[in-house]
Formats: C-alpha cells, structure tokens, sequence
C-alpha cells in the first residue's frame, strides 16, 4: 500500500480525532495520529483472533502478572505490522520526524524489571505463535518512579504515563466486577455465605498486543479500581468538599501505584488488596467467559489454562474454589480438584526475602473465607499425602509459594539451574511429595523488541545473509556460523556495531554532557540494583583497574567505558548506597586527565525498557557477575548475547545455558559454582582471608573506604566496606581476583578485533534458542497443553 494512503490516514486521524490542523499540530499530536492509523491496522487481526477463539470454542491461556513492563509500543506495532517504511515516507511528507514523534511516547513502566519483562515478551510471543490468550494485570495510574540522580544519590519522581491519553488502550466499562474486602463469613444451610464489609469496582482497559506480521494480536486486560459510589453530594452540599470525594480517592488507592520492590516482600495491606484485587476480577472475567461458550463446568481444565507469575496472583488458588464451591455449589473437593488442573505457578527467585508470607492475621481480616478455605486445602493435602505433611498455613503465616505448588497442575522455575535448585531447597519436601510437578521452562525474549526494532543495522545485515525467517524462527540464526569465517561479513558486522557505539556516544555527549570513544570497549551492567546482582565487584574492580592505570599510565591500556544503569527499591539503603558509589567513581575517574582516555564511567539516570533497547545494541562485554544460585535466570543476558555482546559471567541462572550453547571459547567465566558458594560461606571470615590473599583488592576497598571518591564525607563508605570485608553474603571479595583475571582476560582478547568480532557473530548465530517463542511452546507442550490457532486451523 503506497504510503501516500497511509499518509491520508495520519491526516484523518489528525483533523477528526485529534481535532487539529496540520499547521498547528505538536509532536504529541502526530503521535497520536500516527499511533491511531496504525492502531486501526491491528484491530481487525484482533478482532479476527477473538471471533476465532469464541467461534472455535478454543483453549485459552490466562497469563495473570502484578506486572507488565511494555515500554513504548508505537514502534513495535510498527515493526511487527511492517509498516515501518510506510510510516517513515509518510511522517517525512508531511514534514515531520519521525523519530522524534516516536520518542515522545512515555514508556508504560507497569514492573520492576525481569518478571514484568518477561511478561510483556510472553504476551508478543503468544500472538506471533497465534495462541489465544490474554494477559490480566493491573492499569497503575503510576509506574515504576522516575529515578533522577542528585549528586549522585538516587531520587525517586511519581511516574505518570497516564497524564497524556494512552493511544493504544480501549476502556471497557460494560467489562467491570465488584470486588469485596474484609467483612465476615456466615453458614447458611451448609453453605458459607462472604459478606464483604468494602467494595470496589475493577472496570477492564483493553490493550490489543500485536504479533509479528500482525496476522494474530491477542488482548492485555488491565483492571482500573473505582468506587461504586464514587462522590458523596451529600457531603459536598455540607460544604466538607475532601470528604465528597473520599470514596473515589479510597477506592483508586488500589491501582494507583506499583510498588517498586523487586526482591523484598514489604506485607504491605495495599499489596495484598492489589494482589487480591486483580486476581478476583481476572477469575470472574475467566469463569464469565468459559460459562458463555460451555455450560459444563467439568470442561474447565480442557479450556482454561492459568499461569501464574510467581506467588503475586497465588490467592488465584482459594479464590477459584471459592467460586465454583461456594458460589457455584460445586462439592469441596471436586472444586479443588477442578480449579487445581486450571492453575500453574511461575517460581522467579529463591531470595528468602521474596518468597511472599501474608500473617494470618491479615489476611483473615481482609479475606476471611479465603483463610478458612486455605486451611481447608491444607487438610484437603495432608489427606492425599498422609504422615507428611507440608502446609500454606503455619506459625501464623500465609506461604504463598507453598499455597501456589499445592494449588498448581504444573510448577516451573525459569532456568535449568534455578529449578534443580527449586527441587533442593525451597520446594524440597513438596518435590519429594510431588516429584512429576516441577518443570524447567527457561525464559527467553523476544527478537522482534530486542533484535530486529532495537537493531535494525544487525537485522539488516542477517537478514541480507539468510533472509528474514529468524525474526519468528530464531535459530535459524545458527546459519550466519557459515558466515563467521568471511571477512566481509566480519567487517560488515562490527561495522553495524560501531555504529550503534557512535550513536549511542552522540546520546550519552547530547544528555549527559560526557564524551565517550566509540573505539572504547563498552562494557555495560544494567539491571536492578541488588547486592546478588554485585554490582559493587563491578565498581571495586573498577577503582583497582584504575589505580593500575595510574601506576603505570604509559602502559598500553585497552580502553573501556563502564556502563551502568538500573534502580534501587526507594527503601533498600545499601544497594542505593552502591549507586551512590558508581556515581562518585566516575566523577573522580572522568576528570582524570591520566588515565579518563583509557577508563570512564557513565551512569544514565532512569533505566527502563527504552533506555535498554538504547544500550543493548551498543554493548561489547555483558555484565551477568551474580553470586552463582541467586540469579533464577536473567533475561539481559540473552538479550546482549542475541545483539553480539561477549558475556563475563559467574555460572548462575540462564549463563550456564548461553555458555552451553555459544561455547565456552566465546564467554568470559569465572567466580564460584552454586555449590562451592554454600562451601565458601562455611569458611570463617572468608571475606577477610580473600582481602588479605589479594592486595589489589585491599588496596581498591583501602580508597573507598578512606573517602578517595568521597572527599566531602570521608567515611560515606565505612558501611559497604564493612559489609565487603566482613560478612560478604554475596562473596564480593571472594571472587574478586577470578573475576580480575576474567577481565584482564577480556582485555587481551578485545585487542584482536577480528577474532572479538567473530566471537561476537557466534553468540548472536547461537543464541537463537533464547527466544521467548522457544519458551511459549514450551509452555504449551509442557505445561497448558495448547496448540496455536494455525495448528487448529490446519487440524
Ligand atoms: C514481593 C516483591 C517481589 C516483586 C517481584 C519479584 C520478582 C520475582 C523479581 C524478579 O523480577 N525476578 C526475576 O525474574 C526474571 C524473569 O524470570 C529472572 O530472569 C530473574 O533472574 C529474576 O531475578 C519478587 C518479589
């Protein structure tokens, strides 16, 4: 179709959508043009794909997620409806830039990082393969903060991507379920009757989420709290105005904001009203919809497949016999058989700290029938398993990894690694009951996002090498290995890549003010700060680098730029103690004038899924340096080595896999396994025996420590220091000097260019296997049993 209609369209929407003339219109204005014209491409795949569904009574799958981290989607409907060069030649005829249009869409930040992550690339695969489903979460008003640096300490902003209207959601008010909270719980003739003491309205936003080619777009449901009765005239009329509109304040609290931890369940009662809230509505709408096409509720596990991301929707389990036991009269045990073959559970982190425990006390004051019907599934499961007995409920506490297990048809981990560590330790004894349960489903990404939009000077050159087929069947990437050994595709290769290094330099020169040199190795670390996550070995190996430099400043240094970037939970003091650092290393090493040419650090504020798609491109060396058994799997990492960046990486998560795949001659490994770590932890002061083994690092944490980086507050870094040398849970100090030698390693190996770029090229040509295509039919075949809609069609 020529552009020229396609320009007519933008036009269209501008004059009678937007209602504004082409003289007058912003970048805002354009963009939502352009966004409503090709928005109007999507709808009728979408709506072909519902029509499928219903009209072929077909299995659905219902991905339900307290987060979704969609970034911008302008781009990607874009990419993946193929209309990039149509949008392009048309915004240019009417004299506007393109790109800057598009980078005037607000990022939707509705997660915190790899779970939300991963469930927007779930919800793209989903469509591309053409399987019903719909995603289910919550519309927050207010995403994840806006993380903004003031001398170098991070400050956190409410984000609000709602104060422009979102060109890409449908309000459903006809779609809305009222949701109750607290009361109590009465008999009536055998049946336990809930009489809620509080309600709110969960009203549906619909979000159409297009896949490649856009012959399928599957649907994001996400559910806005209001009021029932949202302003009390009466009040007002008395003149007590905040009191008028208590009720619909009240009632939003629900989904106004996401809370930003990402490790650290807080036991927060908004977070379990959250919780609860979404889940309630998602499991009517589910049962709403499955009672419209089938009127023998038997059928359900045929029909519905839930997945549930991680403990966060686990109330899913209760909820769902509550529905077909007490509202549908369904017999007690056949309920929790029934709800039990519908429900899967999604295990992304053995941390302690985030394995959700509600008090008894809460929940039974906000979900008094859910307790009394968890406890009643514990006896259902101490009754199926006699003599060992593992419950939800115990010492006062709600588990809500255990509930989710007892509750679930399937139970995955996201790694191979992370889920024999499942089997070990937190799922030990439900395993031992359970042994066909657990399943491994390593995650994966998606190449449309993070190759073929985020990188089209990669695409480009892969696709001119073995045509287009990888974008929905990546591993046919494994056939540039062919190419590896020609030159020209070697120079056509790293030429793609310096020139997403000079790009990326011109942003960091045009927003941060810093000069950075392409020629460089970028070597970047971005994720959330943890202290799992280390990025403090990544600075303390910085400053020893640096002082080496500066004991001997003619020696002939491979240049690096270190790049970090990433946000702290506003509440956990060290690991914004650690952004604090990165931020005063680079301050002093980026005045340097001895050794800056060879060693800077950058460290743009406000990292999201934008800002990824910005960096990833642009990366020689990928950062994956977790403490081994604590990262479930990582998403990054693939996502670097997809684009062609060489990994330094500890054998934890999904680096062990990648390792496999790309071969151990094209990554950087060091530190501890798994189980020496636990070895490591038993050795008496094991911190204070690495500092004293291994003077570089005495002498990095020495500068730290006595204010080199903090002039103005000298012992600002006692505490990290401390905790470095002394407990060192995550085994800093121990494996410092592997991770040295690691990076010297890295060093040399830079240094010749050609045998760096074809290693490169290798982890992209073997890094096929990490789609989140791959992933979903595992997913399929393994866990929901589902076929696409192609495979029904062609059946
Ligand atoms: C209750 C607070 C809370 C919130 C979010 C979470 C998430 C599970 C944390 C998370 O994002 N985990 C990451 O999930 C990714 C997708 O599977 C993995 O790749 C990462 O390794 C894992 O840290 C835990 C606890």
């Amino acid at each position: 179709m020529p552009h020229t209609e396609f320009r007519s369209e933008i036009l269209r929407h501008l004059t009678y959508t937007l209602g504004k003339e082409a003289e007058m219109a912003t970048r805002y204005d354009w963009r939502m043009a352009l966004s409503y014209t090709v928005r109007d491409r999507i709808t009728e795949s979408w709506h072909d794909a519902m029509r499928t569904s219903r009209d072929g009574r077909m299995k659905r799958v219902y991905y339900l997620s307290m987060e979704f981290l969609i970034g911008r989607l302008l781009e990607d409907a874009v990419v993946n409806l193929r209309l990039d060069k149509q949008a392009e030649a048309a915004m240019l005829d009417l004299g506007v830039d393109y790109d800057a249009v598009v980078a005037t869409e607000p990022d939707a930040a509705l997660g915190n990082g790899g779970l939300g992550r991963l469930a927007a690339c779930f919800l793209e695969s989903l469509s591309t393969i053409g399987t019903p489903a719909i995603g289910y979460g919550i519309r927050y008003e207010h995403g994840l903060f806006r993380q903004t640096f003031e001398n170098g300490r991070q400050m956190e902003e409410p984000e609000d991507w709602l104060s422009q209207r979102h060109a890409w959601e449908f309000e459903r008010p006809d779609v809305a379920f009222e949701i109750g909270f607290g009361g109590e719980v009465h008999e009536e003739n055998g049946r336990c009757i809930w009489t809620p003491a509080e309600h709110v309205i969960a009203s549906a936003h619909d979000t159409p989420v297009v896949g490649w080619q856009g012959s399928w777009s599957n649907t994001l449901r996400l559910w806005e709290a209001r009021a029932a009765h949202a302003f009390d005239l009466a009040a007002f009329n008395a003149g007590r105005y905040v009191a008028a509109a208590e009720p619909g304040t009240l009632a939003r609290t629900i989904s106004r904001v996401l809370y930003p931890d990402d490790t650290t369940e807080q036991g927060k009662e908004l977070r379990l009203k959250q919780e609860y809230f979404f889940t309630a509505a998602s499991l009517r709408d589910i049962l709403a919809r499955f009672e419209r096409e089938h009127d023998d509720i038997a059928l359900l596990p045929e029909k519905v497949a839930i997945q549930l991301n991680d403990t966060h929707p686990a109330i899913a389990g209760p909820e769902l016999v509550r529905l077909l036991h007490d509202e549908r009269g369904i017999e007690f045990n056949a309920s929790v058989d029934l709800a039990r073959r519908c429900l899967n559970y999604t295990n992304h982190t053995l941390l302690p700290e985030a394995l959700e425990r509600w008090s008894e006390g809460l929940m039974g004051r906000l979900l008094p029938r859910h307790l009394a019907l968890i406890a009643r599934i514990d006896e259902w499961h101490a009754r199926l398993n006699p003599g060992r007995t593992v419950t939800a409920l115990e010492h006062g506490q709600v588990k809500m990894g255990e509930l989710s297990f007892i509750m679930a048809n399937r139970v995955n981990g996201v790694s191979a690694l992370h889920t024999e560590l499942m089997k070990k330790t937190v799922f030990s004894e439900l395993h031992a009951l359970h042994p066909e349960r657990i399943v491994n489903q390593t995650n994966g990404v998606t190449p449309r996002r993070w190759v073929l939009s985020s990188n089209p000077r990669l695409s480009a050159l892969t696709t001119d090498r073995i045509g287009e087929g990888w974008v929905d069947d990546l591993e046919q990437l494994s056939r540039l290995e062919d190419h590896v050994d020609d030159p020209a595709f070697l120079d056509a290769y790293s030429a793609a890549k310096r020139a997403n290094k000079e790009d990326l330099a011109a942003w960091v020169k045009d927003s941060l003010g810093e000069k950075i040199d392409p020629a460089a190795m970028f070597d970047i670390q971005i994720k959330r700060l943890h202290e799992y996550k280390r990025q403090h070995l990544n600075i303390i190996e910085t400053v020893a680098l640096w002082q080496e430099i500066r004991d001997n400043p003619n020696a002939d240094w491979t240049p690096r730029v270190k790049i970090f970037a990433g946000k702290a939970a506003p509440g956990y003091v060290f690991a914004k103690e650690i952004i604090h650092l990165i931020n005063d290393v680079g301050r002093v090493l980026n005045a340097d004038s001895v050794t800056s040419k060879f060693l800077k650090v950058i460290y743009p504020p406000n990292y999201n899924v934008t800002l990824a798609e910005r960096l990833i491109p642009a990366a020689d060396l990928s950062e994956q340096i977790s403490t081994a058994g604590k990262e479930a799997s990582g998403t990054g990492n693939m996502k670097f080595a997809l684009n062609g960046a060489l990994t330094v990486g500890t054998l934890d998560g999904a680096n062990v896999e990648i390792r496999e795949r790309v071969g151990a001659d094209n990554f950087f490994l060091f530190g501890m396994t798994a189980e020496e770590v636990v070895e490591r932890r038993r050795v008496e002061n094991h911190a204070a025996r690495a500092v004293a083994d291994d003077p570089r690092l005495a002498r990095a944490l020495e500068a730290i420590r006595s204010g080199v980086f903090s002039p103005e507050e000298p012992d600002r870094y006692h505490g990290v220091v401390a905790n470095v040398t002394g407990p060192d849970y995550f085994l800093v100090s121990s494996d410092f000097s592997d991770y040295w030698r690691a990076q010297r390693e890295v060093d040399a190996a830079y240094r010749d260019t050609a045998a760096w770029t074809r290693a490169a090229a290798l982890n992209t040509a073997r890094s096929g296997w990490f789609s989140s295509d791959r992933t979903i039919r595992g997913y399929m075949a393994d866990i929901w049993d589902i076929r696409s809609s192609r495979a029904f069609a062609t059946a």
